[in-house]
């Protein structure tokens, strides 16, 4: 019981969970938002499904089964926390758990700037353009279809989660947070404009939203994210490729990523958020600006030693 409401809040911790805990505990937010009897699921269908999701996701650094674990953790915290139950109806709700969950199906490990810069199969198929989200599409519908036969349901709802999961796309931040900025001071729930724009938004939230949990879970999902991105811009240096900046070993460092994440990514989005549900500052919002000053007086820290050593330098 305790674990129960434990899961509904931005602090659960996934590292102290195995893999065939967490495919429990995902079951628990389906059956705990009521969407199995809502839509007639039965748990043996939702266990196939979840298990599959857990199958097709890689063992790579961070874009692994445990990031999708926490990204869906965090979207079911949302939705108590912001009772998001009360302003929008259950097919929406499935809509945004199950984005979540599937949003980074079959991640390779190399984002989008790699696949088009090395010519990828995922480029080729599909031309450049969000080759990894139109990815996890793909892989979603092929799991979703599989378990779910020939089921209208299904066809209706999954347009819908394909429309979530392509606006992960990072190259899109601006476009759909300024969307929604503008509906923000009109905002209403009953409009289907908005509403879509509002789940594209707390999916990417919760994609992002590893800095608004305590220090002792994020840290070492940063750790995870720099050892991908470091992995990614070897290979790049190693094919002659262009290489990604941000991803760099000689350029980057915890303090210094983190730093201009968190105020050039981070705090406009949750702050944007937070206009909508104002019970989400201390939850979301506090968290990360908290993470903002820890690694400002890192980035400080290491400035000031690396001046003294020059000094002493003959
Ligand atoms: N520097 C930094 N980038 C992050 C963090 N969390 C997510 N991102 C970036 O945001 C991106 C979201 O989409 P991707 O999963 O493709 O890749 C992710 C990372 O590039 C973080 O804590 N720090
Ligand atoms: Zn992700």
């Amino acid at each position: 019981e305790e674990v129960r409401e434990h899961l509904k809040t931005p602090i659960f911790d996934n590292w102290q969970w195995e893999e065939a805990e967490m495919l429990v505990l995902l079951q628990v937010m389906y059956t705990d938002l009521d969407f199995l009897t809502a839509f007639h699921i039965q748990l043996d269908n939702l266990q196939n499904f979840l298990f599959e999701v857990y199958c097709h996701y890689n063992t790579i650094p961070f874009h692994n089964f445990q990031h999708c674990f926490c990204v869906t953790q965090m979207m079911y915290g949302l939705m108590w926390l912001t009772d998001l139950r009360s302003k929008l109806e259950s097919i929406d709700l499935l809509i945004m758990l199950t984005s979540a969950l599937c949003h980074d199906l079959d991640h390779p490990g190399y984002n989008n700037v790699y696949q088009i810069n090395a010519q990828t199969d995922l480029a080729l198929r599909y031309n450049d353009m969000s080759p990894l989200e139109n990815h996890h599409c793909a892989v979603a519908f092929g799991i979703l279809s599989k378990v779910q036969k020939h089921s209208l349901f299904l066809f209706l709802t999954v347009c819908h989660i394909f429309r979530c999961i392509l606006a992960t796309d990072m190259a899109r931040h601006n476009e759909i947070l300024n969307k929604f900025k503008v509906m923000q001071p009109l905002f209403d729930f009953n409009n289907e404009d908005h509403k879509e724009v509002l789940m594209k938004i707390m999916v990417k939230v919760s994609d992002i939203s590893n800095e608004a949990r305590p220090m002792a879970v994020a840290e070492p999902w940063l750790d995870c994210l720099l050892q991908e991105f470091f992995n990614q811009s070897d290979t790049e240096k190693l094919k002659g490729l262009p290489v990604t900046p941000f991803m760099d070993r000689d350029k980057v460092s915890k303090p210094s990523s983190q730093t201009s994440f968190i105020r050039f990514v981070l705090l406009p989005l949750f702050t944007e958020l937070t206009k909508l549900f104002p019970c989400l500052e201390e939850h979301i919002l506090e968290p990360v600006q908290r993470a903002l000053q820890y690694y400002s007086e890192m980035e400080r820290a290491t400035k000031e030693e690396q001046e003294e050593g020059g000094t002493n330098k003959p």
